[in-house]
């Protein structure tokens, strides 16, 4: 999936968050979306994947082959982040179920596989609303790693998790990264230390 933004802006009420953004994502390539608390880095994400629409500009994405409807993107996407819940009141096993009723596993993944890769074998059938703040964080990552979309979206991928947990994340980055387009929203170096495009929010305030 390769994602082009022509002038894209994006306003709340009156406020500019960013303007003129001309960038070009590409498959295969991960990216660094960088700024301070409130500088827009989420709206940016949310505007990449469909879920908030540009103020301005024109956001095209492409396959390979043809071009993708943004209302359909959600389709060829996987995120995390910390605006995006999991069902509380589900198992862990109901939460597993019903995501991959959407979405399908990553070649060599199942069910299984995926609760021995959260570590959580014992929690089957744990109500989520149980987990605390880091298994809840590993699930979410977990969900969306484990999913076979060009697309991955993390927003803030370690919050909650402990430096075990932040090796982890980086082991999935690892195993599951190869080949898709993968965009970070972050400002923690450890979370995208392995990212080799950056784009600085603040560069695109006026
Ligand atoms: N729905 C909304 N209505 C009005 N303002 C909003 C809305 N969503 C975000 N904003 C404002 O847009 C700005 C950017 O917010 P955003 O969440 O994108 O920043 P961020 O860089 O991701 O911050 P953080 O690092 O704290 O997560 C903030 O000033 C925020 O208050």
């Amino acid at each position: 999936m390769n994602i082009t933004l022509n002038k894209i802006g994006r306003r709340f009420n009156r406020e500019w968050i960013f303007k003129n953004i001309d960038y070009s994502f590409h498959q295969g390539e991960s990216y660094a979306i960088l700024g301070a608390n409130g500088s827009g880095k989420s709206t940016l994400l949310q505007v990449l994947n469909g879920s908030l629409t540009p103020s301005a500009g024109k956001i095209t994405y492409n396959d390979g082959t043809a071009e993708i409807e943004a209302e359909n993107i959600h389709r060829h996407l996987s995120l995390s982040a910390p605006y995006l819940e999991v069902i509380e009141d589900f198992s862990l096993n109901e939460m597993i179920n019903f995501h991959f009723k959407f979405k399908l596993y990553k070649a060599g993944m199942d069910k299984q596989a995926v609760t021995d890769l959260l570590n959580l074998q014992g929690s089957h059938n744990k109500q989520i609303k149980h987990f605390s703040s880091g298994m809840k964080q590993r699930l979410k990552l977990a969900l969306a790693f484990c999913s076979d979309t060009p697309l991955l979206m993390l927003d803030e991928p370690t919050s909650n998790l402990d430096t075990q947990g932040i090796d982890w994340y980086l082991s999935l980055i690892e195993q599951f990264s190869s080949g898709r387009l993968t965009i970070i929203c972050s400002n923690q170096q450890h979370e995208y230390g392995f990212c080799k495009k950056h784009i600085s929010i603040a560069d695109y305030k006026s």
